[in-house]
């Protein structure tokens, strides 16, 4: 068996607004998914993870089908078993299905020695992510095969947040395919409204460049709650995720904002200095799950050669 496995992240800034080449700012976070992959004598695809087990099936697995499909391209794959463990919830906005993806496309790298780079790798698992959702930026497979803070589309890593993040969960499932749609649909009935707000997400993105190295997380803060205004106004934010923000941000948290697709899935707050776990706690009493994080620097990584 051969195990890879890679991160999920949180958005500082930018999603939706990325779709459309306006910057986002994402982090790889200390939550990640594991492939564990190896090849099988009868000539049987079997995926195994917690949404079933199957063969190649675009239904209940389309991200790690489309995977084994592409990489064919690249090796002689015929019978192969995919198990797949993940700290990542599902559909919640934590980037499970890049994480998924950029480990699969990994593992069967290393099983079947196709030579494949980290920028190879991160651009298959962007096809995958837009062929299995119609549209999707680079963002979430860049920030998982690359690891660290991100700026999207300049592919610029910057220094690491050093504040702890806490993840509040609604447990409510969104489809990112479903809320992308419905963002494009909204922008196609009001382009005049609905494009200044997405570049105006953006240009919080290159504000926040230099802010990130500056360590300032106090104005990060600011824009960051501001964005959350306008995730709301494209029609992004749920009730749940509005009680998690708010009860996130009465507990003392420097920002809170939804991360992901939204619709349901996660929020992301930054924790000041001793006040994660209260954070954690505020967000529990609102409702929802929390998860107590750090950015990492790592990215898509091989776990183990046999085993
Ligand atoms: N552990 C897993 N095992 C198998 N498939 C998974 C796993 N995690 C995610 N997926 C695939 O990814 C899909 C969820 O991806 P989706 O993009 O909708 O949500 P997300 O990536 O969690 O959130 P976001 O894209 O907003 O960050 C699942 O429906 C499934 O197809
Ligand atoms: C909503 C979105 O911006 C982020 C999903 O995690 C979609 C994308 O960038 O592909
Ligand atoms: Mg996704």
């Amino acid at each position: 068996m051969i195990t890879c496995s890679a991160p999920g992240k949180v958005y500082l800034f930018g999603e939706h607004a990325v779709v459309y080449g306006e910057s986002a700012i994402c982090c790889a976070v200390e939550l990640r998914t594991k492939v564990s992959v190896e090849k099988s004598d009868e000539n049987e695809i079997i995926i195994e993870s917690i949404l079933g087990r199957t063969g190649l099936d675009h239904d209940t697995h389309p991200y790690v089908s489309y995977v084994i499909e592409k990489m064919r391209r690249f090796a002689d794959i015929k019978g192969v078993r995919i198990i797949i463990e993940s700290e990542l919830p599902v559909g919640s906005g934590l980037g499970s299905s890049a994480a998924v993806t950029v480990a699969s496309i990994q593992a069967l790298n290393h099983l079947y020695e196709c030579g494949l780079s980290l920028e190879g790798i991160a651009k298959t698992a962007h096809e995958i992510e837009k062929m299995v959702q119609g549209n999707a930026s680079p963002t979430d497979t860049y920030v998982s095969t690359m690891g660290g803070v991100v700026m999207i589309p300049q592919r610029k890593k910057l220094d690491l947040i050093n504040c702890p993040i806490v993840v509040g969960n609604t447990h409510k499932f969104s489809s990112t395919k479903e809320l992308v749609g419905n963002v494009a649909k909204l922008r196609s009935d009001f382009p005049s409204v609905i494009e200044p707000i997405l570049y105006n997400i953006g240009q919080m993105s290159i504000l926040a460049e230099k802010l990130v190295s500056e360590g300032d997380y106090k104005t990060i803060g600011k824009l960051m709650n501001i964005n959350q205004g306008l995730l709301d106004a494209i029609g992004v934010g749920s009730a749940e995720l509005s009680s998690l923000v708010y009860a996130a941000r009465g507990s003392g948290a420097i920002s809170a904002k939804i991360t992901g697709a939204g619709g349901g899935g996660c929020m992301v707050a930054l924790a000041g200095e001793n006040n994660a776990e209260d954070i954690a706690r505020a967000i529990e009493n609102a409702g929802g799950e929390a998860i107590i994080t750090n950015n990492t620097k790592e990215g898509v990584r091989l776990e183990s050669l046999h085993g």
